[in-house]
Protein backbone atom coordinates (compact mmCIF):
# COMPACT_ATOMS: atom_id res chain seq x y z
CA UNK A 1 0.00 0.00 0.00
CA UNK A 2 1.40 3.66 -0.78
CA UNK A 3 2.00 5.76 1.82
CA UNK A 4 0.05 9.23 1.93
CA UNK A 5 -3.76 8.22 0.88
CA UNK A 6 -5.97 10.08 3.74
CA UNK A 7 -9.50 9.12 3.82
CA UNK A 8 -9.89 8.70 0.32
CA UNK A 9 -7.83 11.61 -0.73
CA UNK A 10 -5.40 11.45 -3.59
CA UNK A 11 -2.16 11.28 -2.67
CA UNK A 12 0.97 13.77 -3.51
CA UNK A 13 3.08 12.30 -6.36
CA UNK A 14 6.63 14.51 -6.66
CA UNK A 15 8.28 13.91 -9.75
CA UNK A 16 11.93 15.23 -10.54
CA UNK A 17 15.30 14.11 -11.75
CA UNK A 18 17.14 13.82 -8.44
CA UNK A 19 15.59 11.71 -5.67
CA UNK A 20 17.15 11.95 -2.37
CA UNK A 21 16.44 8.32 -1.53
CA UNK A 22 16.72 7.08 2.18
CA UNK A 23 20.00 7.25 4.04
CA UNK A 24 21.97 9.68 1.27
CA UNK A 25 23.25 12.79 1.65
CA UNK A 26 21.21 15.21 -0.33
CA UNK A 27 23.53 17.79 -1.79
CA UNK A 28 21.52 20.22 -3.88
CA UNK A 29 18.65 22.04 -2.70
CA UNK A 30 16.19 20.39 -4.47
CA UNK A 31 16.44 16.95 -3.00
CA UNK A 32 17.43 18.45 0.40
CA UNK A 33 13.70 20.53 0.32
CA UNK A 34 11.83 18.12 -1.32
CA UNK A 35 12.56 14.92 1.45
CA UNK A 36 11.47 17.57 4.00
CA UNK A 37 8.60 18.34 1.78
CA UNK A 38 7.57 14.91 1.27
CA UNK A 39 8.15 13.10 5.02
CA UNK A 40 5.77 15.57 6.77
CA UNK A 41 2.73 15.18 4.24
CA UNK A 42 3.81 11.71 2.40
CA UNK A 43 3.46 10.60 -0.91
CA UNK A 44 5.10 9.18 -4.02
CA UNK A 45 8.62 10.49 -5.03
CA UNK A 46 9.52 9.07 -8.83
CA UNK A 47 12.42 10.13 -10.50
CA UNK A 48 15.79 8.75 -11.59
CA UNK A 49 17.48 5.94 -9.48
CA UNK A 50 21.21 7.89 -9.94
CA UNK A 51 22.46 4.87 -11.81
CA UNK A 52 23.66 4.09 -15.22
CA UNK A 53 22.46 0.92 -16.25
CA UNK A 54 22.58 -1.05 -19.35
CA UNK A 55 19.73 -0.08 -20.48
CA UNK A 56 17.13 2.29 -19.82
CA UNK A 57 14.00 2.20 -17.70
CA UNK A 58 13.47 -1.59 -17.04
CA UNK A 59 12.15 -2.46 -13.36
CA UNK A 60 11.19 0.37 -11.76
CA UNK A 61 12.88 0.19 -8.47
CA UNK A 62 10.69 0.49 -5.42
CA UNK A 63 11.84 1.51 -1.21
CA UNK A 64 9.18 3.40 0.90
CA UNK A 65 10.53 4.50 4.52
CA UNK A 66 7.91 6.03 6.78
CA UNK A 67 6.49 8.30 4.73
CA UNK A 68 7.53 8.42 1.44
CA UNK A 69 7.30 5.21 -1.15
CA UNK A 70 9.72 6.01 -3.81
CA UNK A 71 10.02 4.53 -7.47
CA UNK A 72 13.04 4.83 -9.67
CA UNK A 73 14.00 4.01 -12.80
CA UNK A 74 17.86 3.73 -13.81
CA UNK A 75 19.16 4.79 -17.25
CA UNK A 76 21.16 3.57 -19.57
CA UNK A 77 25.14 5.29 -20.74
CA UNK A 78 23.59 7.18 -23.66
CA UNK A 79 20.29 8.49 -22.41
CA UNK A 80 22.30 9.85 -19.59
CA UNK A 81 24.68 11.60 -21.43
CA UNK A 82 22.31 13.21 -24.08
CA UNK A 83 19.44 13.94 -21.29
CA UNK A 84 21.54 14.61 -18.24
CA UNK A 85 24.89 15.61 -19.75
CA UNK A 86 23.50 17.02 -22.29
CA UNK A 87 20.40 18.94 -23.27
CA UNK A 88 19.46 19.66 -19.06
CA UNK A 89 22.96 20.31 -18.06
CA UNK A 90 24.71 21.66 -21.59
CA UNK A 91 22.18 23.47 -22.90
CA UNK A 92 18.87 24.15 -20.47
CA UNK A 93 21.14 25.74 -17.44
CA UNK A 94 23.80 27.56 -18.98
CA UNK A 95 20.77 29.08 -20.84
CA UNK A 96 18.86 29.57 -17.40
CA UNK A 97 21.56 30.89 -16.05
CA UNK A 98 22.20 33.65 -17.88
CA UNK A 99 25.56 31.89 -19.96
CA UNK A 100 24.31 31.65 -23.30
CA UNK A 101 28.16 32.00 -24.24
CA UNK A 102 28.02 28.16 -22.57
CA UNK A 103 25.11 26.40 -24.92
CA UNK A 104 25.72 23.63 -26.63
CA UNK A 105 23.45 22.99 -29.33
CA UNK A 106 23.56 19.54 -30.45
CA UNK A 107 20.45 18.21 -31.55
CA UNK A 108 21.12 14.69 -30.46
CA UNK A 109 20.94 15.57 -26.64
CA UNK A 110 17.69 17.14 -27.62
CA UNK A 111 16.27 14.20 -28.58
CA UNK A 112 17.67 12.23 -25.60
CA UNK A 113 15.81 15.06 -23.63
CA UNK A 114 12.71 14.09 -25.39
CA UNK A 115 13.37 10.02 -25.20
CA UNK A 116 13.87 10.33 -21.06
CA UNK A 117 11.00 12.34 -20.67
CA UNK A 118 9.25 10.14 -22.84
CA UNK A 119 10.15 7.15 -20.75
CA UNK A 120 9.22 8.62 -17.36
CA UNK A 121 5.86 9.42 -18.64
CA UNK A 122 5.74 5.66 -19.75
CA UNK A 123 6.63 3.96 -16.17
CA UNK A 124 5.26 6.73 -14.45
CA UNK A 125 1.57 6.71 -15.99
CA UNK A 126 0.52 3.67 -14.57
CA UNK A 127 1.30 5.00 -11.11
CA UNK A 128 -0.82 7.40 -11.36
CA UNK A 129 -4.42 7.10 -9.87
CA UNK A 130 -7.31 9.15 -10.76
CA UNK A 131 -7.38 11.95 -7.55
CA UNK A 132 -3.58 11.90 -7.44
CA UNK A 133 -1.81 15.30 -7.54
CA UNK A 134 1.41 15.29 -9.76
CA UNK A 135 4.13 17.78 -9.13
CA UNK A 136 6.73 17.71 -11.43
CA UNK A 137 10.13 19.51 -10.79
CA UNK A 138 13.05 21.23 -12.55
CA UNK A 139 14.36 22.03 -16.35
CA UNK A 140 15.17 18.17 -16.42
CA UNK A 141 11.14 17.40 -17.01
CA UNK A 142 9.64 20.48 -18.88
CA UNK A 143 7.86 18.47 -21.61
CA UNK A 144 6.45 15.85 -19.64
CA UNK A 145 2.91 16.75 -18.25
CA UNK A 146 2.67 17.32 -22.22
CA UNK A 147 3.60 13.82 -22.94
CA UNK A 148 1.25 12.49 -19.73
CA UNK A 149 -1.69 14.78 -21.06
CA UNK A 150 -0.96 12.76 -24.92
CA UNK A 151 -1.42 9.56 -23.04
CA UNK A 152 -4.92 10.79 -21.62
CA UNK A 153 -3.87 12.06 -18.31
CA UNK A 154 -6.50 14.62 -16.80
CA UNK A 155 -5.82 14.88 -13.08
CA UNK A 156 -3.89 18.13 -11.16
CA UNK A 157 -0.22 19.03 -12.44
CA UNK A 158 1.79 21.74 -11.36
CA UNK A 159 5.34 22.46 -12.37
CA UNK A 160 8.18 24.17 -10.26
CA UNK A 161 11.14 25.68 -11.71
CA UNK A 162 13.98 25.94 -9.59
CA UNK A 163 16.46 27.86 -11.59
CA UNK A 164 16.54 31.45 -12.48
CA UNK A 165 14.23 32.13 -16.11
CA UNK A 166 15.89 34.97 -17.90
CA UNK A 167 13.97 37.53 -20.17
CA UNK A 168 12.13 36.23 -23.49
CA UNK A 169 15.25 37.92 -25.31
CA UNK A 170 17.33 35.56 -23.50
CA UNK A 171 15.41 32.19 -23.72
CA UNK A 172 14.66 32.85 -27.59
CA UNK A 173 18.43 31.48 -27.97
CA UNK A 174 17.33 28.18 -27.33
CA UNK A 175 16.56 26.85 -30.95
CA UNK A 176 12.92 25.29 -31.16
CA UNK A 177 12.66 27.09 -27.79
CA UNK A 178 8.72 27.70 -28.41
CA UNK A 179 8.20 23.51 -28.94
CA UNK A 180 9.91 23.34 -25.33
CA UNK A 181 8.75 26.69 -23.42
CA UNK A 182 5.08 26.02 -24.86
CA UNK A 183 4.67 22.53 -22.96
CA UNK A 184 4.47 24.64 -19.84
CA UNK A 185 1.13 25.34 -20.53
CA UNK A 186 -0.05 21.32 -20.36
CA UNK A 187 0.41 22.36 -16.27
CA UNK A 188 -2.55 23.89 -14.27
CA UNK A 189 0.33 25.76 -12.19
CA UNK A 190 3.87 26.93 -13.06
CA UNK A 191 5.58 27.90 -9.50
CA UNK A 192 8.98 29.63 -10.20
CA UNK A 193 11.50 31.08 -7.30
CA UNK A 194 11.06 35.27 -7.78
CA UNK A 195 9.06 37.78 -9.33
CA UNK A 196 11.52 38.40 -11.20
CA UNK A 197 11.36 34.97 -12.87
CA UNK A 198 7.57 35.03 -12.76
CA UNK A 199 7.47 38.05 -15.20
CA UNK A 200 9.70 36.51 -17.68
CA UNK A 201 7.78 33.56 -17.48
CA UNK A 202 4.71 35.85 -18.80
CA UNK A 203 6.85 37.78 -21.06
CA UNK A 204 7.93 34.74 -22.88
CA UNK A 205 4.32 33.45 -23.21
CA UNK A 206 2.63 37.02 -24.16
CA UNK A 207 5.05 37.89 -26.85
CA UNK A 208 6.51 34.53 -27.73
CA UNK A 209 3.67 32.37 -27.69
CA UNK A 210 0.99 35.15 -28.48
CA UNK A 211 -0.91 34.20 -24.99
CA UNK A 212 -3.28 36.49 -23.11
CA UNK A 213 -3.89 37.38 -19.50
CA UNK A 214 -7.16 36.47 -18.54
CA UNK A 215 -8.60 38.19 -15.89
CA UNK A 216 -8.24 35.54 -13.47
CA UNK A 217 -4.55 35.89 -13.55
CA UNK A 218 -3.85 32.76 -15.89
CA UNK A 219 -2.51 32.95 -19.06
CA UNK A 220 -4.40 31.32 -22.15
CA UNK A 221 -2.62 30.06 -25.04
CA UNK A 222 -3.32 30.32 -28.88
CA UNK A 223 -4.28 26.99 -28.66
CA UNK A 224 -6.80 27.43 -25.82
CA UNK A 225 -4.47 25.87 -22.53
CA UNK A 226 -4.81 27.96 -19.45
CA UNK A 227 -2.56 28.11 -16.61
CA UNK A 228 -1.02 30.24 -13.62
CA UNK A 229 1.98 31.18 -13.08
CA UNK A 230 3.44 32.48 -10.08
CA UNK A 231 6.06 32.93 -7.26
CA UNK A 232 6.69 30.56 -4.67
CA UNK A 233 10.43 31.14 -2.88
CA UNK A 234 11.39 27.93 -1.83
CA UNK A 235 12.70 27.37 2.07
CA UNK A 236 14.24 25.67 4.53
CA UNK A 237 13.25 24.12 7.53
CA UNK A 238 14.23 26.33 9.99
CA UNK A 239 13.15 24.28 12.86
CA UNK A 240 14.79 21.90 12.12
CA UNK A 241 18.57 23.67 11.04
CA UNK A 242 18.39 25.49 13.70
CA UNK A 243 17.60 22.81 16.28
CA UNK A 244 20.38 21.27 14.81
CA UNK A 245 23.04 24.20 14.78
CA UNK A 246 22.17 23.91 19.09
CA UNK A 247 23.48 21.02 19.38
CA UNK A 248 26.09 20.52 16.39
CA UNK A 249 29.24 21.00 19.24
CA UNK A 250 27.87 17.20 20.00
CA UNK A 251 29.68 15.87 17.17
CA UNK A 252 33.78 15.60 17.32
CA UNK A 253 33.96 17.02 13.87
CA UNK A 254 32.90 20.54 14.88
CA UNK A 255 34.93 20.62 17.95
CA UNK A 256 38.00 19.39 15.79
CA UNK A 257 37.05 22.91 13.40
CA UNK A 258 37.24 25.22 16.55
CA UNK A 259 40.82 23.95 17.97
CA UNK A 260 42.00 23.77 14.32
CA UNK A 261 41.18 27.57 13.96
CA UNK A 262 43.56 28.76 17.39
CA UNK A 263 40.65 31.80 17.58
CA UNK A 264 40.99 33.09 13.44
CA UNK A 265 37.46 33.93 12.56
CA UNK A 266 36.09 31.87 10.22
CA UNK A 267 34.61 32.62 6.55
CA UNK A 268 32.63 29.78 5.29
CA UNK A 269 31.36 28.78 1.59
CA UNK A 270 29.73 26.06 0.74
CA UNK A 271 28.24 24.89 -2.54
CA UNK A 272 28.10 22.48 -5.85
CA UNK A 273 31.13 22.75 -7.68
CA UNK A 274 29.43 24.84 -10.28
CA UNK A 275 30.44 28.11 -12.53
CA UNK A 276 26.76 29.38 -11.62
CA UNK A 277 28.13 29.79 -7.88
CA UNK A 278 30.68 32.37 -8.68
CA UNK A 279 33.62 30.54 -6.62
CA UNK A 280 36.71 32.04 -8.89
CA UNK A 281 35.24 35.49 -8.53
CA UNK A 282 34.82 34.65 -4.96
CA UNK A 283 38.35 32.91 -4.73
CA UNK A 284 39.37 36.15 -6.08
CA UNK A 285 37.32 38.79 -3.96
CA UNK A 286 38.98 36.65 -0.94
CA UNK A 287 42.82 37.11 -1.98
CA UNK A 288 41.88 41.37 -2.61
CA UNK A 289 41.02 41.33 0.98
CA UNK A 290 44.07 39.94 2.34
CA UNK A 291 46.12 42.27 -0.28
CA UNK A 292 44.26 45.24 1.12
CA UNK A 293 44.40 44.18 4.81
CA UNK A 294 47.15 43.10 5.96
CA UNK A 295 46.05 43.12 9.39
CA UNK A 296 44.22 39.87 8.82
CA UNK A 297 46.81 37.80 7.94
CA UNK A 298 46.74 34.78 10.46
CA UNK A 299 43.76 35.97 12.09
CA UNK A 300 40.76 35.15 9.36
CA UNK A 301 40.38 31.43 7.64
CA UNK A 302 38.28 30.82 4.64
CA UNK A 303 36.71 27.51 4.07
CA UNK A 304 35.50 26.65 0.71
CA UNK A 305 33.22 23.47 0.51
CA UNK A 306 32.10 22.35 -2.87
CA UNK A 307 31.57 18.88 -3.29
CA UNK A 308 31.81 18.12 -7.27
CA UNK A 309 28.74 18.28 -9.03
CA UNK A 310 27.83 17.15 -13.16
CA UNK A 311 32.16 15.61 -13.50
CA UNK A 312 30.97 14.30 -17.24
CA UNK A 313 30.37 17.62 -18.34
CA UNK A 314 33.09 19.81 -19.74
CA UNK A 315 32.22 23.08 -18.21
CA UNK A 316 32.76 21.16 -14.57
CA UNK A 317 35.84 19.93 -15.21
CA UNK A 318 37.25 23.00 -16.40
CA UNK A 319 36.37 24.78 -13.35
CA UNK A 320 37.18 22.45 -11.20
CA UNK A 321 40.91 22.70 -12.62
CA UNK A 322 40.43 26.89 -12.31
CA UNK A 323 39.91 26.63 -8.50
CA UNK A 324 42.79 24.56 -7.68
CA UNK A 325 44.59 26.57 -9.15
CA UNK A 326 43.27 29.37 -7.75
CA UNK A 327 43.43 28.13 -4.18
CA UNK A 328 46.82 26.91 -4.66
CA UNK A 329 47.67 30.21 -5.76
CA UNK A 330 46.30 31.99 -3.08
CA UNK A 331 48.01 29.93 -0.40
CA UNK A 332 50.83 29.75 -2.02
CA UNK A 333 51.15 34.03 -2.09
CA UNK A 334 49.71 34.29 1.46
CA UNK A 335 50.49 31.32 3.96
CA UNK A 336 52.57 31.01 6.68
CA UNK A 337 54.09 27.86 7.96
CA UNK A 338 51.09 27.95 10.76
CA UNK A 339 48.70 29.21 9.04
CA UNK A 340 46.87 28.42 5.16
CA UNK A 341 44.53 31.85 4.03
CA UNK A 342 42.07 29.01 2.41
CA UNK A 343 40.79 25.33 3.23
CA UNK A 344 39.06 24.09 -0.05
CA UNK A 345 37.44 20.96 0.31
CA UNK A 346 35.68 18.85 -2.73
CA UNK A 347 34.09 16.46 -0.07
CA UNK A 348 30.14 16.77 0.95
CA UNK A 349 29.01 16.55 4.27
CA UNK A 350 25.64 15.69 6.04
CA UNK A 351 23.18 18.80 7.48
CA UNK A 352 24.02 17.84 11.22
CA UNK A 353 27.41 18.86 10.29
CA UNK A 354 26.93 21.70 7.84
CA UNK A 355 24.94 23.38 10.74
CA UNK A 356 27.87 22.94 13.20
CA UNK A 357 29.72 24.60 10.74
CA UNK A 358 27.93 27.89 9.87
CA UNK A 359 27.62 28.08 13.15
CA UNK A 360 31.05 28.21 13.95
CA UNK A 361 31.52 30.76 10.74
CA UNK A 362 31.63 34.44 11.43
CA UNK A 363 30.93 35.18 8.19
CA UNK A 364 28.85 33.35 5.33
CA UNK A 365 29.89 33.60 1.73
CA UNK A 366 27.25 32.94 -1.00
CA UNK A 367 28.14 34.77 -4.06
CA UNK A 368 26.75 32.66 -7.51
CA UNK A 369 26.78 34.92 -10.53
CA UNK A 370 23.23 33.68 -10.90
CA UNK A 371 20.86 31.22 -8.27
CA UNK A 372 17.44 30.41 -8.50
CA UNK A 373 16.80 30.72 -4.66
CA UNK A 374 20.10 28.94 -2.84
CA UNK A 375 19.55 27.44 0.27
CA UNK A 376 22.84 27.69 2.34
CA UNK A 377 22.28 31.39 2.15
CA UNK A 378 19.06 30.09 4.90
CA UNK A 379 20.78 27.49 6.17
CA UNK A 380 23.70 29.76 7.40
CA UNK A 381 21.31 32.16 8.82
CA UNK A 382 19.03 29.95 10.23
CA UNK A 383 21.99 27.84 11.74
CA UNK A 384 23.45 31.07 13.85
CA UNK A 385 23.58 31.46 17.64
CA UNK A 386 21.04 34.15 18.40
CA UNK A 387 23.06 35.43 21.27
CA UNK A 388 26.47 36.22 18.51
CA UNK A 389 25.22 35.57 14.89
CA UNK A 390 27.41 35.69 11.87
CA UNK A 391 26.79 38.00 8.63
CA UNK A 392 25.64 36.75 5.95
CA UNK A 393 27.17 38.14 2.41
CA UNK A 394 24.96 37.38 -0.64
CA UNK A 395 24.78 37.95 -3.80
CA UNK A 396 21.93 40.18 -5.52
CA UNK A 397 21.64 37.51 -8.02
CA UNK A 398 20.44 34.68 -5.46
CA UNK A 399 16.30 34.23 -5.66
CA UNK A 400 17.46 34.27 -1.99
CA UNK A 401 18.25 38.00 -1.81
CA UNK A 402 14.78 39.21 -2.65
CA UNK A 403 13.77 37.43 0.87
CA UNK A 404 17.48 38.00 2.63
CA UNK A 405 17.41 42.05 2.62
CA UNK A 406 19.27 42.49 5.70
CA UNK A 407 22.01 40.51 4.59
CA UNK A 408 25.52 42.41 2.93
CA UNK A 409 24.19 42.14 -0.79
CA UNK A 410 27.29 42.44 -2.89
CA UNK A 411 27.72 41.86 -6.89
CA UNK A 412 30.09 38.68 -6.76
CA UNK A 413 31.61 39.75 -10.15
CA UNK A 414 32.70 43.14 -8.23
CA UNK A 415 35.74 41.42 -6.42
CA UNK A 416 36.41 45.08 -4.91
CA UNK A 417 32.84 45.07 -3.73
CA UNK A 418 32.91 41.59 -2.28
CA UNK A 419 36.21 42.29 -0.68
CA UNK A 420 34.75 45.50 1.12
CA UNK A 421 31.51 43.83 2.65
CA UNK A 422 34.01 40.97 4.03
CA UNK A 423 35.79 43.88 5.94
CA UNK A 424 32.54 45.42 7.13
CA UNK A 425 31.15 41.72 8.45
CA UNK A 426 34.55 41.03 10.32
CA UNK A 427 34.18 43.89 12.10
CA UNK A 428 30.44 44.26 12.64
CA UNK A 429 29.02 45.29 16.08
CA UNK A 430 27.54 42.79 17.91
CA UNK A 431 24.08 44.87 18.07
CA UNK A 432 23.94 45.37 14.28
CA UNK A 433 24.96 41.79 13.92
CA UNK A 434 21.55 40.78 16.28
CA UNK A 435 19.48 42.95 14.52
CA UNK A 436 20.13 41.83 10.93
CA UNK A 437 20.52 38.17 11.94
CA UNK A 438 16.78 38.38 14.15
CA UNK A 439 15.24 40.18 10.60
CA UNK A 440 16.12 37.17 8.25
CA UNK A 441 15.31 34.73 11.00
CA UNK A 442 11.64 36.34 11.06
CA UNK A 443 11.70 35.57 7.10
CA UNK A 444 12.93 32.39 7.28
CA UNK A 445 10.56 31.36 10.01
CA UNK A 446 7.59 32.29 8.64
CA UNK A 447 8.93 31.02 4.87
CA UNK A 448 9.83 27.89 5.88
CA UNK A 449 9.60 24.76 3.32
CA UNK A 450 6.48 23.42 4.38
CA UNK A 451 5.07 27.26 4.02
CA UNK A 452 6.58 26.78 0.66
CA UNK A 453 4.69 23.10 -0.08
CA UNK A 454 1.34 23.92 1.26
CA UNK A 455 1.26 27.49 -0.34
CA UNK A 456 2.13 26.08 -3.99
CA UNK A 457 -0.62 23.04 -3.33
CA UNK A 458 -3.34 25.05 -2.04
CA UNK A 459 -2.79 27.00 -5.26
CA UNK A 460 -2.58 23.82 -7.22
CA UNK A 461 -5.39 22.18 -6.17
CA UNK A 462 -7.51 25.00 -5.82
O1 LIG B 1 20.85 17.06 -9.31
P1 LIG B 1 22.19 17.69 -9.56
O2 LIG B 1 22.53 17.78 -11.03
O3 LIG B 1 23.26 17.04 -8.73
O4 LIG B 1 22.13 19.20 -9.06
C1 LIG B 1 21.60 19.58 -7.81
C2 LIG B 1 20.39 20.48 -7.96
O5 LIG B 1 20.85 21.75 -8.44
C3 LIG B 1 19.85 22.72 -8.77
O6 LIG B 1 19.22 23.19 -7.56
C4 LIG B 1 18.29 24.25 -7.58
O7 LIG B 1 17.30 24.05 -6.58
C5 LIG B 1 17.47 24.69 -5.31
C6 LIG B 1 16.21 24.46 -4.50
O8 LIG B 1 15.10 25.06 -5.10
C7 LIG B 1 17.76 26.17 -5.48
O9 LIG B 1 17.99 26.76 -4.20
C8 LIG B 1 18.99 26.36 -6.35
O10 LIG B 1 19.17 27.75 -6.59
C9 LIG B 1 18.84 25.64 -7.68
O11 LIG B 1 20.11 25.69 -8.31
C10 LIG B 1 18.88 22.13 -9.75
O12 LIG B 1 17.89 23.09 -10.09
C11 LIG B 1 18.27 20.84 -9.22
O13 LIG B 1 17.43 20.25 -10.21
C12 LIG B 1 19.40 19.86 -8.93
O14 LIG B 1 18.88 18.67 -8.37
O1 LIG C 1 28.39 19.02 1.48
C1 LIG C 1 27.26 19.43 1.25
C2 LIG C 1 27.02 20.55 0.41
C3 LIG C 1 25.71 20.97 0.22
N1 LIG C 1 24.68 20.29 0.81
C4 LIG C 1 23.30 20.78 0.64
O2 LIG C 1 22.97 20.98 -0.72
C5 LIG C 1 22.00 22.02 -0.79
C6 LIG C 1 22.44 23.04 -1.82
O3 LIG C 1 21.32 23.78 -2.19
P1 LIG C 1 21.39 25.20 -2.85
O4 LIG C 1 20.00 25.64 -3.03
O5 LIG C 1 22.24 26.11 -2.05
O6 LIG C 1 22.12 25.00 -4.26
P2 LIG C 1 22.01 23.89 -5.42
O7 LIG C 1 23.14 22.94 -5.18
O8 LIG C 1 20.70 23.24 -5.30
O9 LIG C 1 22.21 24.64 -6.69
C7 LIG C 1 21.85 22.63 0.59
O10 LIG C 1 20.70 22.13 1.22
C8 LIG C 1 23.11 22.13 1.29
O11 LIG C 1 22.99 21.99 2.68
C9 LIG C 1 24.90 19.21 1.62
O12 LIG C 1 23.96 18.62 2.17
N2 LIG C 1 26.20 18.80 1.83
Amino acid sequence: MFAGREGGKGRLIVVSNRVALPEQTATGGLASAMRVALQERGGLWFGWSGKVARQSGGEVHRVSDDAVDYATIDLSRADHDDFYDGFANRTLWPLLHYRPDLVDYDRRHLAGYLRVNNLFAEHLMPLIAPDDTVWINDYHLIPLAAMLRDRGLHNRIGFFLHTPLPAAGLLIALPHHRELLETLSSYDLVGVQTARDRRALEEYFLHEVGAVMRRDGRLRTPGGRRFQAEAFPIGIDTRHVADSASHAHEHEEIDQLKQSLEGRALIIGVDRLDYSKGLPERFQAYARLLERSPQLHRHVTFLQIAPPSRGGVPEYQQIRRELERSAGHINGLYAAPDWAPIRYVNNSFPHSLLSGYYRTARVGLVTPLRDGMNLVAKEYVASQDPENPGVLVLSRFAGAAQELVDALLVNPADTEEVAEALGVALTMPLHERRTRWRRMMDVLEKQDVTAWRNAFLHRLDG
